[in-house]
């Protein structure tokens, strides 16, 4: 039984690196019965059609030149992937099929559709004798086995025979996309890009589950996402709109790709066969998902008036001509949009009945909400007036606008657009994890901070989490009863629940708020990443994170241009992390900071007077809550040389917490057994800090707890312990429980920096995330 139809185009299949990877994918994702359709690899059918029009042509010495060129690209393919014994063979048939090609050119015999088909049939050959080479079972298939055409019509039941005879249920299927046969047994194709059509075919054919598409991007996106950084990437995309978006020559999906799906419950998917973690784009039923904006470019194209459109005569011109076609009216005649080398055919083959209203333009379509065309249509024809490409003709239908101008769309202008058009009307999802006393006081925050953030856009809290249970409502969770919905409805969880429900949200942005000190919740992020998350943390375990992991996510981050704020993980609301930013983006260098960095044990050093023993201060601090449940946590300084990590990562400092020397504000002996042997032991702390603060004052100093960090010469020092401040100096003068940060660069090289105030509590660590959050909305706008 066939489950799943896979189908890779060229760009998938365009080097013998790419043959691997769609072998790696094809091992990883597919069962014995399963089908994979391939286009022809790279441009192939590009070149085949050049192949042609030479030939039309009669210019011999450019078919040679085509052959040739064919020939090498083939023989590289077959060269780099197969063993002697397979290669030799394969290249033998190359060469024999080349002859022939070359032999019915001369004897002026060559057949178009024949011509075209052979991109498809070398790329499932090769796949499949690839995989048999890597011991899989699999047999490559030739579709015009499978799909008969009775004048353009296609013979469904005996489609259907025919695939059930010949589609194995023991091995992989390869095969080709883009091509069938007439009755006569002739080559037909179907139409440019057509592969996407050829397999959901054969996925309404086999009954398959699914039916998923492997291209260059990772699915669908508002726009090209190789001409506009910040196209956003749709989790949903309705088949009415992707079809309008295929009809009017956008070429992720060809346009009768949605056609055999109809009344059926195939799961149709866009993903990418060079990330394959990434999440993918579904395709889904009309009412399954909310219709989005999308801008697709327009080239080359020449706008015809047709009298008297007859019906399905659009189906015979794009059959005809190769090509998608668009058409629609406007004040009561029917215009037609055809590639501008197709014309002249379009014209002869409707006798009489075209008239060519404009020659040669380019612009661009906006497909949108219905409630959302005219507004567009006025923006759009605005911008492009701004930047001197006034339209000359434009159309606005029920769900999308259309613009054609004399020059290109270029990738500026299309950013342009998309920044006015696309980035309105949006949403974002925000899922908090930790639900302690700072997440707590976040959603409180939130219902305030909704009506300012609705201005810029529309923010719902989708997701609550506690490590073990979770709320989840895609619709919004109502912030005034959060809490008697979560009593009511939230359920245990486990991460692939959770996965599962993020990756189902219909929503253009996503925020994952992580309120947790978890570990583990923080390892999470590269799944979330994958799932187009943006991340806001608290949490210092990502931060801090071994480099490599680190960096990959980091990575991970901006080829999905997904943005990450922590601000709130390094001296809470502090705005710290702005500051660094800002003194780098301004040009500054920063050569040193350094600071305490911890509530707690800025609390305690401050406090102590030594009128009072240290350990005294320490259970104080504990009662009151200023302390981890086990307070050596904090005396350990591990949470201030976590910060400072953070703080030198910011710097662009590719250290490790090792590098960072840690001493602990306890004798060693204390670290170790219970709590119940630290209190019997406490005396020893306590000597301990005596004897160092009496040590300070000597000098006139006092003690502080502090993390520093020295860039000098291209050398990097770091670490974190005891030190003795100056009275009188920033440090020194310390409000209890204050953080600080000292910094010194360039600019501020004698007198320096300092940013100070409380590191800790609640409400100013929830305002922190806020701000991040604040951040985050502007730089999505
Ligand atoms: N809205 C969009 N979303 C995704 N890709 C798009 C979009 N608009 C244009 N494209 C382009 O479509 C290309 C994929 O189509 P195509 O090259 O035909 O793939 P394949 O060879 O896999 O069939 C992408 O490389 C991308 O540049
Ligand atoms: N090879 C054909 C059919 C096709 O669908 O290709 P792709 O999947 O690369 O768009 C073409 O180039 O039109």
């Amino acid at each position: 039984m066939v489950n799943i139809v896979h189908k890779f185009g060229g760009s998938s299949l365009s080097s013998a690196e790419r043959y691997q990877a769609v072998a790696n994918i094809i091992l990883a994702h597919t069962e014995a019965g399963d089908c994979v359709v391939v286009s022809a690899a790279g441009k192939t059918t590009n070149t085949l059609v050049k192949l042609w029009q030479s030939y039309q042509q009669s210019d011999q010495q450019a078919v040679s030149d085509i052959l040739l060129q064919l020939d090498n690209h083939q023989r590289t393919l077959i060269e780099q992937l197969l063993s002697p014994t397979a290669r030799y063979a394969a290249l033998n048939m190359l060469e024999q099929e080349l002859a022939l090609i070359a032999q019915q050119a001369q004897q002026q015999s060559l057949q178009e559709a024949a011509l075209l088909a052979h991109g498809e049939v070398w790329s499932a050959r090769l796949l499949a004798t690839y995989l048999q080479q890597l011991g899989l079972a699999a047999n490559d298939v030739d579709a015009r086995q499978l799909f008969t055409l009775n004048d353009g019509q296609l013979l469904h039941q005996k489609n259907q025979q025919a695939c059930a005879q010949l589609i194995s249920a023991n091995s992989i299927n390869v095969v080709t996309g883009f091509i069938a046969a007439d009755c006569q047994a002739n080559t037909v194709t179907l139409g440019r890009n057509g592969s996407d059509y050829s397999a959901t075919l054969l996925g309404s054919y086999c009954n398959a589950q699914q039916v998923s598409i492997w291209t260059d991007t990772q699915g669908v996106f508002s726009t090209d996402p190789r001409k506009v950084k910040k196209a956003i990437k749709y989790s949903k995309v309705c088949r009415g709109q992707a079809n309008l978006l295929a009809r009017l020559g956008n070429p992720v999906l060809h346009a009768k790709t949605l056609s055999p799906l109809k009344n059926t419950d195939i799961k149709l998917v866009v993903r990418s066969s060079y990330e394959t973690e990434a999440s993918a784009t579904e395709i889904v039923k009309e009412g399954y998902s909310k219709a989005k904006r999308f801008i697709t470019t327009l080239e080359n194209i020449d706008l015809l008036r047709i009298d008297q459109l007859r019906g399905g005569e659009i189906g015979e011109l794009s059959q005809l001509i190769q090509h998608s076609l668009h058409h629609f009216i406007e004040n009561g005649d029917t215009y037609l949009l055809v590639p501008a080398s197709a014309t002249h055919q379009v014209v002869s083959h409707l006798q009489g009945r075209a008239n060519i209203i404009e020659s040669n333009l380019h612009g661009c379509a906006v497909v949108a909400p219905s409630n959302d065309v005219a507004q567009l249509f006025e923006q759009a024809t605005q911008v492009l007036t701004e930047q001197s490409l006034t339209p000359r003709f434009s159309h606005q239908d029920a769900d999308y606008i259309l613009l054609l101008t004399d020059q290109s769309i270029d990738s500026d202008v299309l950013t342009l657009l998309h920044d006015k058009l696309i980035n309105k009307g949006q949403e974002l999802a925000i899922i908090v994890a930790g639900l302690g006393n700072v997440g707590e006081v976040f959603i409180e925050q939130l219902s305030q901070q909704l009506n300012r953030l609705q201005h810029h856009f529309s923010v719902k809290l989708v997701g609550l989490l506690r490590s073990r249970a979770m709320l989840f409502s895609p619709s919004g969770i109502a912030l005034e009863q959060w809490q008697s919905q979560w009593q009511n409805e939230a359920i245990d969880y486990q991460q692939d629940d959770l996965l599962t429900r993020i990756s189902e949200l219909d929503y253009e942005h996503k925020v994952v708020i992580d309120i947790t000190a978890s570990e583990a919740f923080s390892e999470l992020y590269p799944a979330f990443v994958n799932l187009d998350c943006h991340l806001i943390s608290a949490n210092k375990y990502a931060g801090t994170a071994n480099n490599d992991w680190y960096q990959s996510l980091r990575r991970n981050l901006a080829e999905r241009n997904l943005l990450w704020r922590y601000n709130t993980s390094v001296g809470a609301g502090l705005p710290i992390n702005f500051a660094l930013a800002d003194l780098q983006n301004s040009g500054d260098s920063i050569t040193h900071i350094e600071g305490v960095f911890s509530g707690t044990l800025s609390w305690l050093c401050s406090s102590y007077d030594g009128s009072v023993p240290f350990s005294d201060l320490v259970l104080q601090a504990q009662q009151m809550g200023y302390t981890e449940p086990d307070p050596r946590e904090d005396l350990s300084g591990r949470d201030m040389q976590r910060k400072l990590l953070i703080l030198a990562r910011e710097l662009g400092l590719t250290l490790e917490l090792d590098d960072i020397a840690l001493t602990p504000l306890m004798p060693e002996q204390l670290a170790q057994g219970d709590w119940q042997s630290f209190l019997d032991n406490k005396q020893l702390l306590d000597d301990f800090i005596a004897e160092k603060a009496a040590d300070a004052a000597k000098d006139n100093k006092v003690l502080r707890y502090t993390g520093a960090l020295t860039i000098a010469e291209g050398k990097v020092t770091a670490k974190v312990g005891l030190a003795y401040a100056t009275q009188g100096d920033a440090l020194a003068n310390l409000t209890p429980g204050d953080n600080i940060f000292v910094i010194n660069s360039q600019w501020y090289s004698d007198n320096a920096l300092v940013i100070q105030g409380p590191g800790a509590g609640k409400e100013v660590t929830a305002a922190g995330v806020h701000s991040d959050l604040y951040w985050l909305i502007q730089n999505l706008k």
